[in-house]
């Protein structure tokens, strides 16, 4: 087990989409855990590799990088992990086991897959991942002609994790923010939270205020992450 994983108990916090140094700070200062980069051109919050080097370079050792993609080809993938040197790559699109598998093996790095959740059945398709990535992101899947797979500000039914235990890190996001994240973690059983549309003003434009609920929310709805984190801040 390394980086955040090790500390699975109090909970993890990320924030995805961000993509400016304001924002990124807000996300650090807070104490999230991951933050999260967007490399899909159809998005609001897609940053450019010179945007995203920026970003990692002053996040790194701070929060762990992930970047987001979307069915990108071999190509993109490249020149991702060159430029952003980043600690997962959170793939998004319909990558299969047998990719995400390939993507960790080239790369070395650590695969977080995201899954599109609507109904029971829909927790069945994360077993072949199991053995090929290190976290498994359980996501509401897109409305009917929605243009992001992800990112769209919409829940599921939460309880459709309960006690699920896969093996893997799990990962809850969908319409998450200060508001709901504590009963999602209630519900869900799951205590690693990812958020996007929840902190934001508007579509693509994070806001401070918003980050910092968000995080102090989702610390306290996991017991005991509250004064962990507090203990982590004394202890640096
Ligand atoms: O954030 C995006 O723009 C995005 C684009 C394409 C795929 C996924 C995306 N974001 C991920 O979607 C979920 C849920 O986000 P939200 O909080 O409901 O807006 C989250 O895991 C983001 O990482």
């Amino acid at each position: 087990m390394s980086g955040v994983d090790a500390m699975t108990t109090r909970g993890l916090v990320k924030i995805c989409g961000l993509s400016t140094e304001e924002t990124l700070d807000a996300a650090l200062e807070a104490g999230a855990d991951m933050i999260g980069l967007v490399f899909f051109e159809k998005s609001p919050r897609n940053v450019s590799l010179e945007a995203a080097s920026r970003l990692a370079a002053r996040a790194r050792g701070r929060a762990e990088i992930v970047v987001l993609s979307v069915d990108a080809d071999d190509a993109l993938v490249e020149a991702i992990v060159s430029a952003v040197r980043p600690d997962w790559l959170q793939l998004h699109g319909h990558e299969s086991p047998a990719r995400c598998a390939e993507l960790k093996a080239r790369h070395g790095i650590r695969i977080m897959k995201a899954l599109g959740i609507s109904a029971a059945e829909d927790i069945a398709t994360a077993a072949p991942y199991v053995a090929h990535v290190d976290r498994l992101l359980f996501d509401a899947k897109p409305p009917k002609g929605a243009v992001l797979p992800g990112g769209n500000g919409v829940s599921f039914d939460w309880r459709l994790l309960k006690g699920l235990d896969l093996g893997v890190p799990l990962m809850l996001s969908g319409g998450l923010d200060a508001a709901t994240v504590g009963e999602a973690v209630r519900i869900g059983g799951i205590r690693d939270v990812d958020v996007s549309s929840g902190v934001e003003s508007a579509r693509g434009v994070k806001d401070t205020e918003l980050i910092r609920a968000f995080v102090a929310a989702a610390r306290r709805a996991v017991p005991g992450a509250a004064s962990d984190a507090a203990e982590q801040g004394r202890s640096a």
